[in-house]
């Protein structure tokens, strides 16, 4: 069936690969919408002038083959869009479109286009080029525009016309025109700002979605997506891979004899302690209440065992200062390295038992599978 839909859809999108960044991606779908009404609205506008003209040597005739070229042109612009689907192929099809739209601007302007209408088709320049070269290059596209329309309009005895206008006209033109781009200019300034802010704003909200407010470890969701990054990653490359589990010993009593703040003020400092003695290619996470799990990719577990020892030793002989309390923990740790057919649920769950194992075997110790 003829999916109309769809076929939108896939025109639209066409070349928006090139880039993950929503705004780039809505720049070129506005460059193949426009592409299209340029190059459809130029064709049917031109095919008319040169019926008009009967192809004898009349303005008509020169119009339409103007108005057929940028068809052309516009029509090329979405051909290099589709088939370089590159940052370059985008670049160079928005200044095709650009170049093309201002150069068939002004041939209206100097001929007049139909009965002196052609200038009424200026106000198209500042929206289009301020979207497709951004507030700089389109704000220096549209004083450029201005400057040549100027130039045009009152060069000395109007050699440079080939249509006649007033000097009302002309001069209404140039400030409506002016007025026009500078509120598009003021828009497309205010789109970008806002824009910018949204795009800061999701990505701090993204990041906190990954960590844990009391720690500023990655919380369990940030955990599981660099495990699963991680694994992929193992499995391709067909390396190491081990993750620990570790839990504070006999938590419930610190929070009882000291309280709760002084608990929450305990993990923090332990995840701390934790995330300065990694490599920077290792992870710590609080991966629940005093729980803290560890990813350590291209480690074997007698590597992984070394650096838990070390970790475990840390941990007791700190001493955690809340208020005029000090106090001691220690914690137990359970290693377990990954194997090629492993599931992370599996691994996971093979160093939970090797963590229970070590709480089993007195707590403040570290166990690793036989
Ligand atoms: N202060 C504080 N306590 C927490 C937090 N999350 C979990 N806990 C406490 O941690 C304690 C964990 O207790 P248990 O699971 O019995 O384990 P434990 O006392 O550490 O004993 P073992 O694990 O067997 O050594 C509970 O009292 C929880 O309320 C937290 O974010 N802050």
């Amino acid at each position: 069936m003829f999916n109309v839909k769809k076929l939108i859809f896939e025109y639209l999108n066409t070349g928006t690969k090139v880039s993950n960044s929503p705004a780039v991606r809505q720049q070129i779908q506005v460059t193949n919408l426009f592409g299209f009404i340029g190059y459809t609205i130029t064709f049917i506008l031109g095919i008319s002038a040169l019926q008009r003209s009967d192809f004898s040597h009349n303005e008509d005739l020169y119009l339409g083959i103007v108005l057929l070229i940028a068809s052309v042109l516009f029509f090329l612009s979405r051909i290099i869009l589709k088939h370089f689907q590159s940052k370059n192929g985008y670049t160079f099809s928005a200044n095709l479109v650009t170049y093309a739209l201002m150069v068939l601007m002004l041939y209206l302007v100097i001929t007049g286009g139909v009965k002196s209408t052609g200038p009424l088709w200026i106000y198209i320049v500042p929206p289009v080029v301020l979207f497709f070269g951004g507030l700089k290059r389109g704000l220096i596209h549209v004083g450029l525009f201005a400057v040549a329309v100027i130039v045009v309009m009152w060069y000395p005895n109007n050699t440079m016309l080939l249509a006649h206008y007033s000097d009302e006209f002309k001069s209404r033109l140039i400030y409506s025109f002016i007025t026009v781009g500078m509120l598009f200019v003021f828009y497309e300034y205010s789109r970008q700002r806002s824009f910018k802010i949204l795009q800061e704003l999701s990505q701090r909200f993204e990041k906190q979605a990954r960590l844990d407010p009391l720690s500023g470890l990655q919380n369990r969701r940030g955990m599981l997506e660099k495990l699963e990054y991680e694994h992929q990653r193992t499995l391709r490359h067909t390396k190491n891979m081990t993750i620990m589990m570790c839990d504070i010993d006999n938590f419930k009593r610190v929070n009882d004899e000291f309280g709760h703040d002084a608990g929450d003020q305990v993990i923090k400092e332990v995840g701390q302690l934790f995330a300065k003695g990694l490599r920077k290619q290792d992870t710590v996470a609080r991966w629940g209440g005093e729980e803290f799990l560890f990813l350590l990719p291209e480690t074997t577990q007698e590597q992984a065992f070394i650096l838990a020892e070390k970790l475990r030793i840390k941990v007791a002989d700190s001493e955690y200062v809340f208020g005029s309390t000090r106090l001691s923990v220690t914690v137990s740790i359970g290693i377990y390295q990954m194997h090629p057919q492993d599931s992370l649920d599996h691994a996971i769950s093979r160093a939970d038992t090797n963590l229970y194992r070590a709480k089993t075997h007195g707590r403040n110790c570290t166990v690793k599978t036989d």
